[in-house]
């Protein structure tokens, strides 16, 4: 069974807007639920500031797609819903039809793992409108939630600088599934283990835990909670010294220590969850380092962010492990990525295809018609620039080809074929069959820490980041000026 499905049953083809279903219906009824069309799923703008993105999320979104129909009490319930009058909102027919639909689109989608930019399409969807509309919901609940989180962490892990991150985010987490999705993103994106049991058991997630002050109040004094804590589980002692006096806490973590080694185990660490994280860890490392236990680890936690991190560290904080709770998991500082979900393309009565862009009076949100895919050209070390094409346009590889910057068009950039260059968008669904074995979670967090390192590190930095190229294709370019220019002159 997939993880979805283990979670929540067996169905979960309502997990839309109403919206995509009357927009079915209306397809429906006139005749144009088969007609194929592609749809594009992209964001417009980098999380948190940034200058970079991770996409993240396909795998979830496979076993969605997997599991896509309409089961017998979902129909049931399509069926009491009404019109604003004591009609009945669909046709039973039409509840028919959806109860025979086989998903049967085409999906192409960048792999979770990559460094992704605005404007891109993380997805392209190919298949009959209706089906292409329903799905438009989920996927974009799915990938811009976990691409979000996914982002957050690969920051927090920048800023740890090669120390551990661990993720202890569910208590605050946005409900059931916002804490499983951030706990698989933030592993993804970086972190080294969470404290979200399920999310362990369902995603293969190394699950990490200390104790809590509660523990330390149970007793009367905080040297017989550590020392029964020691008692208990002598193989992951983990101290919380901060519930009374955090310097004397260290002191006394120390002496059960001593109690641990002499009976063969080692004190892994202690945490300070409160107070000034620099000056008490530089204390607290003395304290060890004195009493001789140099290995014994400092772990962090307190509304800990990536800005946080780097605070510390510039003031010589000596914490070896960061535990990362309410602002991995909400993304606090911007709680949406914003994706969207476009026409690009439809066949028209002709079977030709149809180019469609929407306008805006923002150039920079006018949508890319076509239908695309995203060449990435990388330098031996480091990824140079992303070109948004077309498909059907022939571009020629063994030919310079040229971008276009869509904020400025009198920017252009060319790439002749001693550029080495890739498709970022890879074949995930052919007629409604998954063709893609989505990599291990684990496989996927290497994909990241590698595609960080060829992330020029102008684009990675928090401040002022450097704009990463991403360019339409000139023929694109000069595609969607003609279609703007005719789509103003409408009436
Ligand atoms: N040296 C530091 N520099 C910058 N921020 C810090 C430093 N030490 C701790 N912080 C952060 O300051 C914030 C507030 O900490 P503060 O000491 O006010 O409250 P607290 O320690 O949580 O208090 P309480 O005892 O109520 O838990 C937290 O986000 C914490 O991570
Ligand atoms: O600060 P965050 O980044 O969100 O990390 C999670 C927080 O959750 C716990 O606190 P809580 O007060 O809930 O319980 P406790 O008594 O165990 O400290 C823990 O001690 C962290 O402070
Ligand atoms: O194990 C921990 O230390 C932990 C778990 C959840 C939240 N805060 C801390």
């Amino acid at each position: 069974m997939n993880q979805l499905n283990q979670l929540y049953g067996t169905s979960l083809a309502l997990l839309t807007d109403l919206y995509q279903l009357t927009m079915a219906y209306g397809y429906w009824k006139n005749g144009l639920a088969e007609r194929e069309s592609v749809f594009h799923l992209f964001f417009r703008k980098n999380p948190f500031g940034g200058g970079h993105s991770v996409a993240c999320g396909l795998a979830t979104a496979i076993d969605f797609l997997n599991n896509f129909r309409f089961h017998a009490d979902d129909l049931s319930y399509l069926k009491t819903l009404r019109g604003s009058d004591a009609n009945p909102l669909f046709d039973p027919e039409f509840l028919d039809y959806l109860r025979d639909l086989n998903f049967e689109c085409d999906i192409d989608a960048i792999p979770e793992g990559t460094t992704v930019y605005p404007h891109e399409p993380l997805a392209r969807v190919t298949g009959p409108i209706l089906q292409c509309q329903l799905i438009e919901t989920p996927l974009l609940n799915i990938l811009n939630f976990q691409t979000l989180i996914a982002t957050k962490a690969a920051r927090v892990c920048i800023a740890a600088d090669g120390d551990r991150v661990v993720e202890f985010g569910l208590r605050r987490a946005q409900g059931i599934d916002g804490g499983l999705a951030a706990s698989r993103a933030a592993f993804i994106g970086g972190s080294g283990g969470t404290s979200n049991v399920l999310a362990g058991k369902l995603y293969d997630i190394p699950v990490v835990g200390t104790h809590a002050h509660s523990w330390v109040m149970t007793f009367d004094e905080e040297q017989e909670a550590f020392d029964r804590y020691a008692d208990a589980m002598p193989n992951n002692c983990v101290f919380l010294v901060d519930t009374y006096d955090t310097l004397e806490g260290v002191r006394k973590a120390v002496q059960t220590g001593r109690r641990l080694r002499d009976i063969g185990h080692k004190m892994l660490g202690i945490r300070l969850d409160s107070g000034d994280l620099a000056w008490l860890s530089i204390e607290a490392r003395k304290i060890l380092d004195e009493a001789g236990f140099v290995d014994t680890q400092i772990v962090a936690s307190n509304d800990l962010d990536e800005r946080l991190i780097v605070s510390l560290k510039q003031q010589g904080a000596r914490i070896d492990t960061w535990g990362i709770g309410t602002k991995l998991v909400t993304a606090f500082d911007q709680p949406a990525l914003g994706g969207v979900y476009k026409l690009g393309a439809i066949r028209g009565d002709n079977g030709e295809w149809q180019y469609r862009l929407k306008l805006s009076e923002q150039a920079i949100k006018i949508s890319n018609p076509g239908i695309l895919q995203v060449r990435r050209f990388s330098g031996s070390t480091e990824h140079r620039a992303d070109m948004i094409y077309d498909v059907r346009s022939s571009i020629h590889l063994d030919r310079p080809v040229t971008m276009v910057d869509p904020a400025d068009e009198t920017r252009r950039r060319t790439f002749d074929h001693g550029d080495s260059s890739y498709d970022l968008l890879v074949p995930v669904f052919r007629r409604g069959e998954c063709v893609y074995d989505p990599p291990s979670i684990r496989s996927i967090r290497d994909t990241v820490q590698q595609q960080l390192s060829q992330t020029p590190a102008s684009v990675k930095r928090f401040e002022f980041p450097h704009n990463y190229p991403v360019g339409l294709e000139q023929s694109l370019h000069d595609l969607k000026s003609s279609m703007i220019r005719e789509a103003r002159l409408k009436p």
